[in-house]
């Protein structure tokens, strides 16, 4: 038999999906060594791309649902259910991200991680008992209490009247009610992916290290850090739950305190669970070489990206497995992933060109620096 290579690369943003890279690097290995056995596991860290990669890595499918959108107009989100038939993954970005809104109608007073919830409620309605929720990229602010307000919790004022959604108006809250919860919400666990570890509220919280991005002006800021603040008061008063210094808890404008709340969660890294759910250790039992990759490739990779997370695990199984990551781009100190489970690391850009036309030749560059590896180690 040939020699085997595993192909665990991430995916290259605005080029290829996980899983167009692993057939490039299989083009170009074959080319090299007709007789290469090539497995193909494509990775992901939690955050974009996380949903596909798990459909394919596991033979799922995908689901489209109208959802609200982040300012309360129907977007179109995916989610996807893995191959077990009873595990979904939902990115809260596909409903809830900031691609949803443009310069002009970004305002996080406003924004609501309502659609969020909505996909958490449709796999609930389909049987679904276990969700792998990657956080990050939200357009929102709320706490993560539109979400809530679609699995049956209302956010009262001092008058019992249900507060307007948005992180702006939570001064407001008075009482969180229970009484309509989804009965079955409390048999389904949450495998939350937090693409941070900020807490809630402060200095490193949700408002003031996110908050701008999402258009809040240092006024904006003050509010909805109050506002959250005040909220996570509520939520340990009536819930007896702490929420505002949890690590992860200020993800994704506080989605990640509202999930500690509300759901059955559990928070881990991104990578680890792509990790398990893929059953990547298990397929690196028998391997030689493992390539890798992603679109840019620096010292940061090192802190839970997935090319890490291959690296680690490969040399976890056999030292000897060689470790090789392809990149669009090569940035700072990338000499000290070295240390850190790479072997090798290769640019795919065959010159100076337009990012545009890198982006679309991506597949053919991958494939050419994959023969060129393969025919070094033949
Ligand atoms: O969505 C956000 O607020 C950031 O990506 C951090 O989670």
């Amino acid at each position: 038999m040939g020699k085997i290579f595993m192909l665990a690369p991430d995916s290259f943003k605005e080029s290829m999906t996980a899983k167009e890279v692993c057939e490039a690097m299989e083009i170009g290995i074959k080319r090299a060594i007709p007789d290469a056995v090539c497995i193909h596991v494509p990775m992901a860290d939690g955050g974009e791309g996380t949903v596909q990669s798990l459909v394919d890595a596991t033979g799922g499918t995908l689901i489209q649902k109208e959802v609200t959108g982040p300012l309360g107009t129907p977007v179109q989100a995916l989610y996807g259910i893995l191959g077990d038939g009873k595990t979904a993954v939902i990115e809260m970005a596909s409903a809830s991200g900031i691609h949803h809104v443009t310069k002009e109608t970004k305002n996080p007073l406003i924004t609501t991680t309502l659609g969020t919830g909505e996909l958490i409620k449709d796999c609930i309605q389909r049987g679904i008992t276990d969700i792998i929720l990657g956080i990050g990229g939200s357009a929102t602010n709320d706490g993560g209490t539109g979400m809530a307000t679609a699995l049956g919790y209302k956010f009262l004022d001092k008058h019992g009247k249900e507060l307007q959604l948005g992180g702006g108006y939570l001064s407001e809250l008075d009482q969180i009610n229970t009484t309509d919860v989804l009965p079955q919400l409390k048999n389904i666990h949450i495998l939350v992916a937090s693409d941070v570890t900020n807490p809630l509220c402060g200095e490193r919280g949700a408002s003031v290290v996110f908050g701008p991005q999402k258009g809040a002006t240092p006024e904006m800021v003050k509010l909805l850090d109050n506002n959250l603040r005040h909220y996570s008061n509520i939520v340990k008063q009536q819930l007896g739950i702490e929420i505002v210094d949890v690590p992860g808890a200020g993800g994704a404008g506080g989605l990640g305190g509202g999930l500690i709340a509300f759901t059955n969660s559990t928070m881990k890294k991104g990578i680890e669970i792509v990790i398990e759910y893929t059953g990547l250790k298990e397929k690196l039992q028998h391997v030689d070489y493992c390539f890798t990759g992603e679109g840019g490739i620096d010292f940061q990779t090192k802190f839970g990206k997935a090319p890490f997370g291959v690296a680690q695990a490969a040399k976890s199984v056999n030292s000897n497995i060689k470790v090789i990551a392809l990149a669009g781009s090569i940035g700072k100190e990338v000499e000290t992933l070295y240390d850190e489970g790479f072997d090798a690391i290769f640019g795919i850009v065959p010159g100076a060109a337009e990012i545009d036309s890198l982006l679309a030749r991506g597949k053919e560059n991958v494939a050419r620096t994959s023969e060129s590896i393969a025919r070094l180690l033949k």
